[in-house]
């Protein structure tokens, strides 16, 4: 059994790539489980104590459809005790004012319902003018952008993976 859960939903693959690369980078699938989220059920989420959670800013501002259908579903679920971490792939140029709100969306939920979040991310190398996903000058997750910084990905993911293993204890 995997340690950790890495949750995703996706329009066109962006996402599911990188949580490719995440896995990749904790070390293969005996340390990380992808799951969907379009086809996932609550009780998934009872199997790990160290989740990720990803989700791409679609529709201006607004959660990626699978989540969306998802998000009441997250009331029935009991994150206590869980570490959560975010990211996502946003567009900072074309979607300034709602830059990676999604994982502001997610976090405030999942934190009402216990989970800790883990994995805070600097706002350092990106211009946008406004997003939900800040928490006391911070994004609340792993900011990525395909469309404007798609060759500063991989290294972010390194970066952010050795950070959240620290962060998880392993
Ligand atoms: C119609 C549309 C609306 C979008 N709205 C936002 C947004 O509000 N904020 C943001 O950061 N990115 C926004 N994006 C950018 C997507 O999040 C980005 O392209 C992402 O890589 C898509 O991920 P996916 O391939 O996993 O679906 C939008 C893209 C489109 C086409």
């Amino acid at each position: 059994m995997s340690n950790i859960g890495l949750f995703f939903g996706t329009q066109t693959g962006n996402t599911q790539t990188e949580s490719e690369t995440i896995q990749k980078e904790f070390g293969g699938d005996n340390v990380v489980n992808l799951h969907d989220i379009s086809q996932a059920e609550s009780s998934d989420f009872n199997n790990y104590n160290y989740i990720i959670v990803g989700c791409p800013t679609w529709n201006v501002g607004e959660l990626q459809s699978d989540w969306e259908d998802f998000y009441d579903e997250l009331d029935n679920i009991d994150f206590s005790g869980k570490k959560v971490a975010y990211f996502g792939p946003g567009d900072q140029v074309g979607y300034p004012d709602t830059f990676q709100d999604a994982l502001g969306i997610l976090e405030e939920k999942i934190s009402e319902n216990g989970g800790e979040t883990v994995g805070y991310w600097p706002t350092e190398g990106y211009e946008f003018s406004e997003s939900k996903a800040l928490r006391n000058g911070k994004f609340v997750g792993l900011a990525l952008d395909e469309d404007n910084q798609s060759d500063l990905t991989e290294e972010r993911i390194k970066t952010w993976v050795t950070q959240l293993k620290q962060e998880f204890g392993l």
